[in-house]
């Protein structure tokens, strides 16, 4: 495994639910090629699926908690063997979401080489995700499960920023502002990877 992808570039993508991940990755998609994997569409597309495990998966999820480190991690791995050899580049999107995570993903993967910090203020993802909610049909997008998603998202993720900013590879990218010039940012973290 390990093997197969050591050319490709490994990506964090980290920040609070609907700090604006997902947008930002579909751009670099679009302008580098690199594949886009978001630990929660992989989870979400096997609750669609309605196997055994995605239900148990739903239900988890519904309650805004975080599911089991392994099949996260396997779900990963599986995409990105999927992909190994033909991709540049991978972004993982949501992952790691507490520090073990991280840690057990470079055992059983890789390194990454930069980790961005999609960085916006907790009132704002609030908003955002509201107003996602009207149209996303995501079961985690109403108010309730908002509140317990940022209260975690502050007690686990933010010891993984504290964690790989001490490797110096942390990009803090500030999410306030328009969708184009939060790009500007990312791109520019992206270019000076070579
Ligand atoms: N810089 C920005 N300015 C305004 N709205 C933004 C934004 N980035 C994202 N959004 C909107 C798009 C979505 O409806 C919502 C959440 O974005 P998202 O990309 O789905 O977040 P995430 O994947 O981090 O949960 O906010
Ligand atoms: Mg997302």
């Amino acid at each position: 495994m390990a093997d197969k992808i050591k050319d490709a570039k490994i990506i964090f993508v980290v920040g609070g639910p609907g700090s604006g991940k997902g947008t930002q990755c579909e751009k670099v998609v679009a302008k580098y090629g690199y594949t886009h994997l978001s630990s929660g569409d992989l989870l979400r597309a096997e609750v669609a699926s309605g196997s055994e495990r995605g239900k148990t998966l739903q239900a988890i999820m519904q309650k805004g908690e975080l599911v089991p480190l392994d099949t996260v991690l396997d779900m990963i791995k599986d995409a990105m063997i999927a992909k190994a050899g033909v991709s540049k580049g991978f972004l993982i999107d949501g992952y790691p979401r507490e520090v073990k995570q991280g840690e057990e993903f470079e055992k059983k993967i890789g390194a990454p080489c930069l980790l961005l910090y999609i960085d916006a203020k907790g009132e704002t993802m609030v908003k955002r995700l509201m107003k996602r909610g009207e149209t996303s049909g995501r079961a985690d997008d109403n108010e309730e499960t908002i509140k317990k998603r940022l209260d975690l998202y502050y007690k686990a993720t933010e010891p993984v920023i504290t964690f790989y900013t001490s490797r110096g590879i942390v990009r803090k990218i500030d999410s306030e502002l328009p969708v184009d010039e939060v790009f500007g940012h990312v791109a520019k973290a992206i270019d000076d990877l070579k």
